[in-house]
């Protein structure tokens, strides 16, 4: 693509993204995209590419100090590298090498030289649960890829390893896998559930608004002590579910969050609409008949014959009638994957032996626990996707 055609795309997507939706912004970010590739020179792109790790370490290491924590809570009054040397005990030449590369991917601004003021960016990176997700990916990631080249060469290298010698890059990486370390490891359980919380900044629609929750579960649905309205399988500390019941007050039945129970351990308050239950999903679903088991991030972690474990549990307690499935997840298109998606289904298998699915690959999965699809549920304005299933009729 020439520059003038890449400039003039940029120009229509920049018009067309007014704010309300989301695939419009996501367009004028890839034309963006496709204009820097179309001025770069071949050895520029590669060198991009190349120094990519740079700013994630220095992000990271202000991070860890707490310089971008200091001048977020400043709140717009510069600070010098002296004063942040001084309350961080990082070494103040240190800050501003470190900073220049912080300031120039715009997570704030230098007012001076050494001088640093917040701005949007510094406030949200501040956030407890950005710092989480930060530090999560980062540290897990940064070790786990420098396994892979060794790896190749010693022929270790498994996407979805079965043998009882097959471990997953990550499991090369820390001696265990991803949840083993987090269940020995309190503080990084932390910072992974603050990580998980995130998604409470994120402006796009939740999965009640993709799946039209407030239309389809308006009728018929079971009243009582015993009625089951929605179990969040492996739903981390909560925030879905505490969320889905702000947003449906009115309707009846439990709201039940499953996960391990040390997840919950890290709770600071107990939510009273909710019911907290420690479960492990490769056993028996306690929880028979609900009007809707919905699991979020869950399936992407694991390889199919993992799947098919953790599915055919809940199937087995389902009602045929009643009792949906929702899976909130990605479903990857199968061309113009963008980089997001394609990243994440890269993270998942470097750190789970996990895959990001396509509509066939779901399909083989459902296929095998006799699950059927009702519906795949989308909206514009966002590229999340809600599968709505029941037990095949
Ligand atoms: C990627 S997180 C998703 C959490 C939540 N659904 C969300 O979207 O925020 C995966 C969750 O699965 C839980 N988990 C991992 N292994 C589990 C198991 N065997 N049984 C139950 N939960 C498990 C983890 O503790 C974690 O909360």
């Amino acid at each position: 693509m020439s520059l003038q055609e890449a400039l003039q795309r940029v120009q229509r997507a920049a018009e067309a993204d007014t704010g309300e939706d989301q695939s419009k912004h996501a367009k004028l970010l890839d034309e963006i995209h496709h204009l820097r590739l179309a001025a770069e020179t071949p050895d520029e792109s590669i060198m991009r590419i190349r120094w990519g790790f740079m700013p994630m370490f220095c992000v990271r290491l202000a991070l860890e100090y707490g310089i971008l924590q200091e001048i977020a809570a400043a709140d717009g009054k510069p600070v010098s590298a002296a004063e942040l040397s001084t309350k961080t005990g990082a070494d103040e030449l240190l800050i501003v090498r470190v900073m220049r590369l912080v300031t120039y991917h715009g997570i704030c601004r230098e007012t001076d030289h050494g001088v640093y003021a917040a701005n949007e960016r510094t406030h949200f990176i501040a956030r407890k649960a950005i710092i989480g997700g930060f530090n999560h990916i980062y540290d897990f990631g940064s070790r786990t890829v420098m396994e892979i080249p060794k790896l190749i060469r010693s022929k270790d290298l498994h996407q979805f390893p079965s043998g009882p010698d097959e471990r997953s890059p990550l499991q090369h990486a820390f001696g265990d896998t991803m949840f083993g370390v987090l269940a020995k490891n309190p503080d990084r359980k932390k910072i992974f559930d603050d990580y998980m919380e995130a998604r409470q900044y994120s402006k796009d629609p939740k999965w009640f608004d993709i799946y039209p929750a407030g239309q389809q579960l308006k009728d018929g649905l079971k009243a009582g002590d015993d009625a089951v309205l929605l179990v969040d399988v492996g739903g981390g500390k909560g925030h879905d579910l505490l969320q889905f019941r702000r947003r449906f007050p009115e309707l009846p039945g439990r709201l039940i969050l499953q996960d391990l129970p040390q997840t919950f351990t890290s709770l600071s308050t107990k939510p009273e609409e909710i019911t907290l239950m420690g479960h492990n999903f490769f056993t028996e679903q306690p929880v028979k008949g609900a009007r809707v088991y919905f699991m979020r991030a869950i399936m992407h972690d694991w390889s199919d014959e993992k799947c098919v474990e953790i599915l055919g549990h809940i199937v087995a307690a389902m009602d045929p009638v009643y009792s949906r499935l929702l899976i909130d997840d990605f479903v990857v298109p199968a061309t113009d994957v963008d980089w997001l998606t394609a990243s994440l289904d890269l993270c998942m298998w470097l750190f789970f032996s996990g895959i990001e699915r396509t509509i066939a690959q779901w399909q083989k999965l459902f296929d095998a626990v006799s699950l059927e699809v009702v519906q795949v549920w989308s909206i514009p304005s966002s590229k999340g996707r809600v599968i709505e299933l029941r037990v095949r009729q």
